[in-house]
């Protein structure tokens, strides 16, 4: 067993989804950097892609090097099918091997107890993937507000904006990181939370009502999912923005990660 100083040298091993894409006529795996960035830099792990394998993907010897699972953003929507939805729109865009990918390994990282950070879609693949629906287009439904950037607006525009309040619930894991009763998000989604599944807590919710976060009081491990972007310029030396609030999520999964570390490494 690692002696404390030994520990402290040691890194949370971080796992960040990759999605798939069609680059030159040949298939990729893609991530984003920021996501990575966020793993590494603002969890303070060791960052491992994972690729979007599906059921080629060794899912239990996976899990027994991870520490943690960062599940990213994607322009790109779950399918339908995946929780009963209407036929998606033919010219939304899908990743079939994401889907197929993430959606087991959420099931299986909660029980391994793998601390989760769900991200934009990761927060949605993570209420799919435990019985909950989606909204597929948010913007469309009487009462609700437009969550989507303004495509016309420079990105630093559109994932620096803090385009709304999200109140935080009371008593919640969002609000021990972030002890406020609310605050303002950026906002980039078209998709959203119908029924969130069963056993979640919600955590923050938009002035419109639409789920904002939750999280798994049962599951064994930290385990919170946000329709933002927490990885969006939480450096504190970042030249153009500085949001501590991104930055207290993400130090709080890093911590939650380097927990997961330490019984990892007890136990061998
Ligand atoms: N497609 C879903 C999820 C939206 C999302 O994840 N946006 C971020 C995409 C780019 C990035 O990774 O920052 C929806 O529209 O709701």
């Amino acid at each position: 067993m690692p002696s404390a100083s030994e520990f402290a040298s040691l890194l949370p091993v971080i796992g960040v989804n990759a999605c798939s894409q069609t680059l030159n006529h040949h298939p990729f795996f893609v991530v984003g950097e920021k996501y990575v960035r966020a793993a590494s830099q603002g969890a303070e792990g060791l960052p491992w892609v994972i690729p979007p394998l599906g059921d080629q993907l060794p899912l239990q010897p996976l899990l027994q090097h991870l520490d943690g699972i960062l599940l990213t953003g994607s322009p790109s929507n779950i399918q339908p099918h995946h929780y009963d939805g209407e036929p998606a729109d033919p010219n939304s865009p899908q990743d079939i091997k994401r889907d197929a990918t993430n959606l087991p390994l959420i099931r299986a990282a909660i029980a391994a107890g793998v601390p989760l950070l769900g991200i934009c879609r990761g927060f949605q693949e993570m209420n799919v993937a435990l019985g909950g629906s989606l909204h597929q287009k948010v913007h469309e439904l009487p009462g609700y507000l437009n969550h989507r950037e303004n495509p016309d607006d420079p990105i630093l525009e559109q994932y620096g904006k803090l385009s709304h309040n999200i109140s935080i619930q009371p008593g919640g894991l969002l609000q021990q990181i972030w002890p406020e009763t609310e605050t303002r998000v950026n906002s980039l989604h078209g998709q959203g939370v119908n029924r969130l599944a069963d056993g979640a807590r919600i955590e923050a919710l938009a002035p419109d009502g639409l789920i904002e976060a939750f999280s798994l009081p049962a599951a064994p491990a930290f385990t919170l999912a946000v329709q933002w972007h927490p990885e969006w310029q939480w450096h504190p030396d970042d030249k153009v923005g500085d949001f501590p609030f991104y930055r207290a999520i993400l130090k709080a999964f890093g911590a939650a990660c380097r927990q997961r570390m330490q019984q990892r490494l007890n136990s061998r």
